[in-house]
């Protein structure tokens, strides 16, 4: 059985996580472990398990597994913590982070306030992946008072809703439901953007494997990236979440900046049993 482990507690905009250091000591979680790690009843309670692991081309890789066990290619918010957090370890200013999403050039710009390049968004089907092919400008996908939603991959699928009225929308019900639609083969994080301005947008999202959380960068990458496509934002805009506002720019170049707030909230450490198969 594995040995008892320290642990984080750390969130970006309130998108929180769970985060284990794995580069001394290699650490295979299954997804019935982060599972439990990941109850707030029985476990520690977090959006998402992020495993901090050695890597040759970059300060690490990062796994990220959601709380229902499944891993994901791309987590903004926890690559803004992770970034943080090696930085404060050398004093680097600047450093890269890898995910299953490619390399993630990072800055720290403030005590609490880091800048990542997430990367260029895929905007085709067969990257979002969709099950066939279909212009990801407006998909084919209603459900209740939503339809058509924009989609794209940050390195993780992503479909984004827009729409007038976020109030009296049922996420809760709605989300899921879209989140496993037959049209997403690996599922999908369901953004419900509302526009409030060119550079200013009011964003709810319903992770893949996590459910509505307080913010979610990647999520926000998204919006971003497919409000622009239709022609409802500038390439430039803050983007305000339950837990927090992220700034996005997505530049000339393709790649998409995410600058937004880190904190740590306590150290612990995990007994055996919670790590165990
Ligand atoms: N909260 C993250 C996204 C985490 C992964 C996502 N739920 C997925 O399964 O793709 C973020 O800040 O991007």
């Amino acid at each position: 059985m594995a040995a008892a482990r320290p642990f984080l507690k750390m969130h970006g905009a309130g998108n929180d996580f769970v985060v284990l250091d794995a580069r001394a000591h290699p650490l295979d979680l299954a997804p019935a472990a982060a599972a439990r790690i990941a109850d707030r009843h029985r476990g520690v309670g977090c959006d998402q398990i992020i495993l901090i692991e050695p890597d040759d081309g970059a300060a690490a890789f990062m796994r990220i597994l959601n709380a229902d066990g499944s891993e994901s290619g791309a987590c903004g918010n926890a690559t803004r913590c992770v970034a943080a957090l090696l930085a404060g370890e050398t004093g680097a200013r600047r450093l890269a982070i890898r995910t299953n999403a490619g390399l993630l050039p990072a800055e720290i710009k403030g005590p609490t306030l880091v800048e990542v390049d997430m990367g260029a968004p895929k905007l085709g089907w067969e990257d979002i992946p969709l099950a066939e092919p279909a212009d990801t400008l407006s998909l084919r996908l209603a459900l209740g008072p939503v339809q058509n939603p924009a989609a794209c991959s940050m390195g993780n699928p992503h479909a984004t809703f827009f729409v007038d009225d976020l109030t009296h929308l049922q996420i809760e019900t709605i989300g899921p439901k879209l989140e496993h639609a037959r049209l997403f083969p690996e599922r999908a994080n369901i953004g419900f953007a509302r526009i409030d301005a060119p550079d200013r947008i009011r964003l709810r999202v319903w992770e893949r494997g996590a459910g509505l959380t307080l913010a979610c960068g990647s999520g926000a990458c998204a919006a971003l990236v497919n409000a622009h496509r239709r022609g409802l934002a500038a390439r430039r805009a803050e983007i305000e979440m339950d837990g927090g506002t992220l700034t996005l720019t997505w530049r000339d170049d393709g790649h998409v900046l995410m600058e937004g707030p880190v904190a740590l909230v306590f150290e612990g450490e995990l007994d055996a049993a919670m790590l165990a198969p």
